[in-house]
């Protein structure tokens, strides 16, 4: 086996080092040509290393490859193993590819937001987040927020955002990737790499999350109810290590379990018949609304062990599924509660705040929830496994 190239034989296909040496046994005059081709054997190969050659006129090398990276390292993902993952395995792979980085090693919740609203995202080609989804939601939300408020945008409202100026890279790090798992059809660092350096572009829906005064957040799903309500006794015991703490809200919250009041109204989206029986997709402007009703906590739990599953998962007379373009949850108590009941449905704050769990960030609100989804507001290093019949993206977010 060996490397061969020519010097410009007017674009003729190369011959292979064996086809090349049965052509000059053969005689074959067409065989001198091809015999300038200077060939290595592999064997005698120590590395190779490609440089990018533009033709005349050509304004790209090659489509959407990344020359210049903002990336944000959350050091505190999953048992701290990001900032190894960054500089161990993705880092070589960047420079191999001639990618220069600006690296944030982040010091605290909060900081990647803080630096993306000062960051010039002109100077760059991308922005890569390595952490869990936690990180990436909050860099996707500065991202975004970024871009509003360079195009003037008044950033408490924002009817019709502007999309994102550069992609997203997310490398999973976390103890929770089910983006990267989108992406990507698995957890791996490496592969996330590559699909950056490539620079395979997935255009992605967004939700905006709005109270009638103030934008929340930019974000990809979230939880009222028993979802939220976890994670607000979670938040509530940081203190505990995070396995635990997760497990003991967990289990609290289910022992506890009591109907959540609301009023919910939806805007279903306008689907062609054809198109009907799919559900929402990454970027077809729709998202999944899942109503739980009152049932059993038997009921509720056999409920929850079928989510992480892809069939039938929804399938109970007490969960209903749509989708939807946009929803308000209006947060209420009914009356003639009794006072237990009242102080489990105001656990989460004294204020009468209502949790929610965005991308799991814990928000509090009193007044209505707006959510909207925002066609392709976002573009993401990846592919589209929803067109992947064996990516299986497993969620444990609850
Ligand atoms: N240096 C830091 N110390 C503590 N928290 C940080 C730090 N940097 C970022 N964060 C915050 O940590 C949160 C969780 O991060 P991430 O999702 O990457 O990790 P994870 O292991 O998947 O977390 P989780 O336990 O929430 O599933 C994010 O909301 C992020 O803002």
């Amino acid at each position: 086996m060996g490397i061969s190239w020519s010097r410009g034989l007017g674009g003729k296909s190369h011959l292979k080092h064996e086809e090349r040496q049965e052509g000059r046994m053969k005689g074959d005059s067409s065989m001198v040509l091809q015999a300038q081709e200077e060939i290595i054997e592999m064997k005698d190969v120590f590395s190779v290393k490609l440089k990018r050659r533009r033709f005349v006129g050509q304004k790209k090398g090659f489509q959407n490859r990344p020359k210049s990276l903002k990336v944000f390292v959350n050091p505190s993902s999953h048992k701290r193993e990001a900032t190894h993952v960054y500089y161990e395995k993705v880092a070589p792979l960047f420079k191999l590819a001639d990618i220069k980085t600006d690296v944030t090693v982040t010091e605290y919740e909060g900081h990647a937001l803080l630096v993306l609203k000062e960051c010039e995202l002109q100077a760059f080609d991308g922005v890569v987040c390595v952490g869990g989804d936690g990180s990436v939601s909050e860099v996707a939300h500065g991202l975004l927020l970024k871009a509003q408020i360079d195009a003037g945008k008044d950033t408490d409202y924002i009817p019709m955002p502007v999309r994102a100026p550069v992609p997203l890279g997310v490398i999973p790090a976390g103890t929770t990737n089910i983006l990267a798992h989108t992406l990507y059809g698995i957890k791996h660092a490496v592969t996330a790499a590559l699909h950056i350096i490539m620079g395979h572009i997935q255009p992605v829906d967004v939700c905006t999350f709005s109270t009638p005064s103030k934008l929340l957040r930019f974000g990809f799903s979230a939880m009222f109810g028993f979802g939220a309500r976890t994670l607000a006794l979670a938040e509530k015991h940081r203190w505990m290590p995070s396995n635990q703490r997760k497990d003991f809200a967990f289990i609290k919250t289910l022992a506890d379990l009591k109907p959540e009041e609301c009023e919910l109204s939806f805007l279903p989206l306008q689907i062609p018949q054809e198109e009907s029986h799919e559900n929402a997709r990454l970027n077809n402007g729709s998202m999944a609304l899942i109503v739980v009703q009152n049932t059993s906590r038997t009921e509720f739990i056999k409920h929850l062990k079928r989510y992480t599953s892809i069939k039938n998962q929804f399938n109970f007379p007490f969960v209903e599924t749509y989708t939807v373009q946009e929803v308000k949850v209006q947060p209420g108590l009914k009356c003639g509660l009794d006072a237990k009941e009242n102080t489990y449905l105001n656990a989460a704050s004294a204020e009468g705040n209502y949790p929610w769990n965005i991308d799991g960030d814990l928000m509090e609100e009193a007044s209505e929830v707006h959510v909207r989804v925002h066609p392709q507001l976002i573009n993401l290093y990846g592919v589209n496994t929803d067109d992947l019949e064996s990516s299986q993206a497993t969620c444990n977010c609850i």
